[in-house]
C-alpha cells in the first residue's frame, strides 16, 4: 500500500545573504531540529498560498513574491513528505517565532552547522550551489 504524502510548502527566508530558520517544537515531527518555516498545503490550496499563509501565522511577515529552489520527496518512515521549497527574498514585516518557536537570522557558514531534518540535505545542496562560491 502506498502511503499518504503530506505535501509542505517551505519558505528559505534570505535577507541580506542571512537565512531565518526555526527551531521544531520537541513534541513535532523531527522535534529539536532546526527547519526553514512553513506547514502542510490545505486542500483546494496552491503551494504559494500554503507558503504565505504558514509564514504570517508562524513568522509574522507578508510574501510579496518567491521563487521555486527544489521539490523533495522524502520518506522517514513513520511518515513521508514532499516539500515544496521556495527561496523568499521579497517579503515585509519583521521575522519573529510567533508560536513560541526560537528562531535566528544566520550567516550561510552557520547554517550549514545547524542540525536539520534528514530531507533537508538536499535543501542546504542546493543552496551551496549559489552560496559556497561566495566563501
Ligand atoms: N516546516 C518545515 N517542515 C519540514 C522541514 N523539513 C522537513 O522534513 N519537514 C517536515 O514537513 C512536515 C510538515 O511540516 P510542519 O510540521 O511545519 O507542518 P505545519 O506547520 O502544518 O504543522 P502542524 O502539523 O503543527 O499544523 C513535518 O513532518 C516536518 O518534519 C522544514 O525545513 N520545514
Ligand atoms: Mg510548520
Amino acid at each position: 500500500m502506498t502511503k499518504k504524502v503530506v505535501n509542505v510548502a517551505v519558505g528559505v527566508i534570505i535577507r541580506d545573504a542571512q537565512f531565518f530558520v526555526c527551531k521544531r517544537a520537541k513534541e513535532q515531527h523531527q522535534g529539536g531540529l532546526w527547519e526553514f518555516p512553513g506547514g502542510k498545503i490545505e486542500a483546494q490550496e496552491s503551494v504559494t498560498q500554503a507558503l504565505a499563509r504558514e509564514l504570517k501565522e508562524e513568522i509574522g511577515i507578508d510574501v510579496h513574491g518567491s521563487e521555486h529552489l527544489l521539490t523533495i520527496e522524502h520518506d522517514y518512515g513513520d511518515k513521508q513528505v514532499k516539500l515544496e521549497v521556495h527561496k523568499v527574498e521579497d517579503f515585509s514585516g519583521q521575522a519573529t517565532g510567533l508560536e513560541g518557536q526560537p528562531s535566528q537570522w544566520i550567516s550561510w557558514c552557520e547554517l550549514k552547522q545547524l542540525a536539520f531534518p534528514a530531507a533537508n540535505v538536499a535543501i542546504l545542496d542546493a543552496l551551496a550551489q549559489q552560496y559556497d562560491e561566495h566563501q
